[in-house]
């Protein structure tokens, strides 16, 4: 890759905004009252998900820019390398390509054969024994079929597949005896027992999910829930009939007992926190289907293919990227907070925390020289109506400006019978709640209404302040059609490229995580000196 460059700060486009940000900008109030042609102009659609940015504070100028800034900074040809399987990991010396992980099975992607046949390879391997469980030919020690599956999994082994298995939980018919699929992440003791307690160990599949297969929380869970399938009557030579390996390192998994038959692989050039579209979605397919999880990889590859070839200006996670580094380094807003409005999606903002912070969170150009700007944003939030009874008030009127991402979903079919009013509410309040952000509400507004209302002048002065609001904070709404596997892959995708693009642009290295090591390292000290 030639001329690229390795800080923000020397590209024109970015003095450019410096220079825009320090200039009066209007109230979203005033940029709202534009009408509908600014809402057409910053809305954009693709694989099922509308992105309305109407709500950021950019004017047409500033839009250009941070255009510029994109082109200048080479994302084009950054995301080019990518696809190609060019080492972009520098740090690691590694290719990024969880997006051959759902590329088209029938055709080779830039990526070459070897990672096409490797990847379809295991992906169908996974679908098959998914299928064999939900056949009920995968038996334990006494000859039960399996009816729980454990997956024991922490960071990027366990956010995405678990998050994914919300989501979707409408597929699982309740109605039909299926396999019931469990998480376990924390080593803490409660955690395991709080699911074990439940379960039938003639039945109970555990699947080890780790990268690496040295990581200790992982390891801890496993050797556990292992001795209470000992404890609870599974003879030792009989343990590989509760086993399942998900790993790219193979070898450390067999030395620990795991049988290669059992063994699901993915590959060090998967990021963990990428790693949902791999083997390491197993208890994903198996919570809904092996056909449902080849629908989430579709809904991802659409989006690949938007980013890949829609305009720089109607590109979805281009434009997402764009908004947050004019709201992270122009504006200096340090946090992102998300909020779905679907309660399906209640893990969908830890999910993204993780991918985004992890990839984001450093200070190092790739050329190991210091940022000196800020990167990463600090995301935050969960579910937007119940943050509404909770955090909502210090958005609307404590000192801190916060960037919001509202996540709605258009169609509802919950077979409720009021499922049209709850949806009516949800929806009502999303659409509310991005206007009162944007609007606010003035003091002498605020004042006249406390007037008309029956208040005196004295005090109707005394609580405008108290009630008013400020808005003007930034938003942008995306709108799944409905939330189905394909809809949330391309929304999983979608975050994954916004992250990319900011990464791009920032000249930082996404796809290492170095700062998670220091901790590991001391705690091995102490666990060696205690
Ligand atoms: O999959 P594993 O190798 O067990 O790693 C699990 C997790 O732990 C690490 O500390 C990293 O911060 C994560 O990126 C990773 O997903």
């Amino acid at each position: 890759m030639t001329d690229l460059h390795t800080s923000p700060l020397n590209l024109p486009a970015w003095s450019q905004l410096a220079t825009l940000a320090k200039a009066p900008q209007q109230h979203l109030l005033e940029v709202l009252s534009e009408g509908s042609l600014r809402t057409q102009r910053m809305t954009h659609t693709a694989a099922g998900i509308t992105l309305d940015a109407s709500r950021q504070r950019v004017s047409p100028i500033i839009e250009t820019a941070l255009l510029d800034l994109a082109e200048q900074a080479s994302v084009g040809a950054q995301r080019d390398a990518m696809f190609r399987g060019d080492a972009i990991n520098l740090t690691e010396d590694r290719p990024v390509l969880h997006v051959a992980l759902r590329g088209d099975p029938m055709h080779t992607g830039p990526w070459g054969t070897d990672v096409q046949a490797d990847v379809q390879r295991e992906l169908a391997r996974v679908c098959d024994f998914a299928e064999a469980l939900a056949a009920g030919t995968v038996t334990g020690y006494a000859g039960d079929a399996i009816t729980d599956v454990v997956n024991i999994g922490i960071g990027g082994s366990d956010l995405g597949p678990r998050m994914a298995s919300d989501a979707l939980a409408h597929l699982a018919d309740p109605a039909v005896p299926g396999i019931r699929v469990h998480y376990v992440s924390n080593p803490d003791a409660w955690a395991l027992w709080s699911v074990l307690r439940g379960l039938d160990a003639r039945r109970t599949l555990l699947v080890v999910s780790s990268k690496t297969f040295t990581t200790q929380e992982t390891l801890t869970n496993a050797a556990s829930a292992q001795r209470w399938l000992t404890d609870s009557g599974c003879p030792t030579d009989q343990l590989g009939k509760h086993l399942v390996a998900i790993t790219a390192s193979p070898a450390q998994s067999a030395k620990l007992g795991y049988p290669a038959e059992r063994t699901f692989l993915f590959w060090d050039w998967v990021g963990g926190r990428y790693s949902v579209w791999s083997a390491l979605g197993l208890p994903l397919a198996i919570a809904i289907g092996p056909q449902n999880f080849r629908a989430f990889l579709a809904g991802a590859r659409e989006m690949d293919e938007h980013f890949c070839t829609a305009p720089l200006a109607q590109n979805l996670p281009v434009q997402m990227a764009l908004h947050g580094i004019w709201n992270r380094n122009f504006l200096q807003m340090p946090t992102q907070l998300i909020v779905p409005y679907a309660s399906r999606l209640v893990r969908f903002t830890p999910f993204v925390q993780q991918m985004d912070m992890e990839s984001n969170g450093k200070r190092t150009h790739i050329d190991g020289s210091a940022t000196g700007i800020d990167t990463g944003p600090i995301v935050w939030g969960g579910l937007g109506i119940d943050g509404q009874h909770a955090y909502f008030q210090l958005i609307h009127q404590g000192r801190h400006s916060v960037p919001v991402d509202f996540i709605g979903v258009q169609s509802e079919d919950t077979p409720l019978p009021l499922a049209a009013t709850h949806h009516g509410v949800v929806n009502l309040n999303l659409r509310a709640q991005a206007q009162a952000m944007a609007e606010g509400r003035s003091l002498e507004d605020t004042r006249q209404l406390l007037l008309k209302s029956g208040m005196s002048e004295a005090q109707a002065t005394a609580m405008a302040g108290h009630r008013s609001f400020e808005g003007n904070i930034p938003s942008s709404i995306l709108w799944l059609d409905r939330l189905d596997p394909q809809r949330l892959g391309a929304l999983v995708a979608l975050y994954e490229h916004k992250v990319f693009v900011q990464a791009a642009i920032w000249r930082i290295n996404a796809y290492d995580q170095w700062g998670v090591e220091l901790g590991k390292t001391i705690a091995k000290q102490m666990e060696k000196t205690s």
